[in-house]
């Protein structure tokens, strides 16, 4: 319940619902805002502390936070430009009592914390230029920067900030419930690290959740390779590629890796085994679990072959890089697939099926699902899971040192792997991109496809 994500509308309905069950307003700000004092007190470590309080309740939720920090000895100063415009927002501020500095002052202080309390989800429009001036002001003025339920400007529902040139902040605390905006960017790269306060918000049914750390297990007492998962990954013209997810592969969970070479590879691992057959004959072998198709394929005749001999052998398979982009709409397409587009192959794979392409990353990716069949792993600074049945999974932000050559390929392989192991291609594409996202956190900065690839093993372990 509190990985769901919702909307604002849907999010409204969650406090009417709360409301309706007896908590009055004033009582969810105050959770609210305690939850948020106490993150804000930590990080204050006593020093100074300026909140910018708005007209509705993400101003009210300003106000007692202010409370919060000057009841524990924290010099606080609020900022109201406009005057409360709610009832629960007024209460808030007449309960706080202390130094409050109404419009838009000249002078601005110089402290250590700023917490921005100016607009929540509630934001219509572009803030005006006088707000969107004092919000910067005092943004630079202060060193750390908290923004609370979403930085102010930004637009909740599409991530889309309403103006230029707003500032970022070092931790944004999201009330109730997460929002679109904190995974989808550009805002998600403004907030820093992100936090949740519960304050009681029930489930909502048929919502996106949060990409959770996944729950692994180590092979069963009696596992041999075969029932580990044999997974075959059909090579192409440039042989790299295969290899780098091959390794990335062997690192993830399948007891059996086989490489079906296109071009002659260089330096085969001792631990690949390498078939040089058709494809369609290499995946006759019963004891195949799941099937790798994409990295270094190529977009030619041949690899067309390739990839209709993959389609017709209708395993579980995961479709990624150069088959993405020579991939048609037919029978065998699509159902029991996993597609895993950057944002160039998804347009691709849009116009292949006949698809708009436009409204939000996570609308677009669940449309795509739903007209393939397959489950869709968009890729990008804010990745998500779609299902043709319309779930969807929003990644955390991972560590952006992932956008290096290579690091598809690595995250192709550690979803095939986990195909071959659990034959489910949701379950696959959750783990594999979970995976991923902890790799590459414990590849440190700078670190190679290769170097990715190798941090996957630990990763796995640690969901042990
Ligand atoms: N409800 C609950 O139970 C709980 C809610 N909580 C908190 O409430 C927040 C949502 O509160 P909210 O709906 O009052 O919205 P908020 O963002 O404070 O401001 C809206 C006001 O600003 C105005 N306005 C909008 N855009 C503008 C602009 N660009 N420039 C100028 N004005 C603009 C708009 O009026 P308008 O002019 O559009 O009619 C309206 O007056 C949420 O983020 C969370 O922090 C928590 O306390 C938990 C319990
Ligand atoms: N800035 C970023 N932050 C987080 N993840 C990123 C970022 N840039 C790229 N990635 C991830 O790195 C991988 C890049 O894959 P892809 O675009 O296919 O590259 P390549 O073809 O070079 O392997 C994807 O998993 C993507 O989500
Ligand atoms: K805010």
């Amino acid at each position: 319940m509190l990985s769901q994500v919702l909307t604002v509308a849907q999010m409204r309905a969650a406090e009417q619902d709360l409301i309706a069950a007896g908590t009055s307003v004033e009582a969810l700000m105050e959770k609210a805002g305690h939850g948020a004092g106490a993150y804000v007190h930590r990080i204050s470590a006593g020093r100074s502390v300026a909140v910018l309080c708005g007209p509705g309740n993400n101003g009210g939720d300003g106000y007692v936070i202010a409370r919060h920090l000057a009841d524990r000895g924290v010099a606080v100063q609020v900022f109201a430009p406009l005057p409360p415009g709610t009832a629960a927002a007024a209460a808030a501020r007449a309960a706080f009592g202390g130094t409050i500095h109404e419009g838009i002052p000249g002078d601005l202080p110089h402290g250590e914390v700023f917490v921005d309390c100016l607009f929540g989800s509630g934001l219509t429009r572009a803030l005006p230029d006088d707000l969107h001036a004092l919000l910067v002001r005092l943004a630079a003025r202060h060193h750390r920067r908290v923004a609370v339920d979403l930085p102010s400007g930004v637009e909740s529902d599409s991530g889309l900030p309403l103006n230029s040139a707003l500032p970022t902040y070092d931790l944004t605390i999201s009330l109730g419930a997460w929002k679109h905006a904190h995974f989808a960017m550009p805002a998600a790269a403004m907030m820093g690290a992100l936090r949740l306060i519960d304050i009681g918000c029930g489930a909502v049914p048929g919502v996106p959740h949060v990409l959770a750390r996944p729950y692994l297990r180590a092979p069963a007492a009696d596992a041999h390779k075969y029932r580990r998962g044999l997974l075959a990954i059909v090579g192409g013209a440039m042989p790299g590629a295969a290899l780098l997810a091959a390794r990335a592969a062997a690192h993830a969970g399948a007891g059996y890796l086989r490489l079906i070479a296109g071009a002659e590879p260089d330096g085969i691992p001792a631990d690949l085994v390498v078939v040089r057959a058709d494809p369609g004959e290499a995946l006759e072998d019963g004891r195949v679990a799941a099937v790798l198709i994409g990295p270094g394929l190529g977009r030619d005749e041949a690899a067309r072959v390739r990839f209709a001999s993959v389609v017709r052998c209708g395993l579980p398979t995961v479709v990624d890089a150069d088959a993405l982009m020579i991939l048609h709409p037919a029978p065998g397409v699509g159902p029991g697939m996993i597609f895993t587009p950057h944002e160039g192959e998804l347009a691709a794979l849009e116009r292949a099926y006949g698809l708009p392409g436009i409204g939000h990353k996570r609308e677009r990716a669940v449309a795509l699902a739903a007209a393939s069949g397959a489950v869709i792993v968009a890729k990008g600074a804010d990745s998500l899971i779609a299902g043709p049945d319309g779930r969807l999974l929003l990644a955390p932000r991972a560590s952006s040192w992932l956008s290096v050559a290579g690091s598809g390929d690595v995250l192709a392989g550690i979803i095939a792997s986990r195909l071959a192991v659990t034959r489910d291609p949701w379950t696959a594409a959750a783990e594999g991109l979970w995976l991923h996202g902890e790799a590459a956190a414990r590849a440190g900065a700078a670190f190679s496809a290769t170097g990715l690839a190798d941090c996957v093993a630990p990763a796995l372990g640690s969901l042990l």
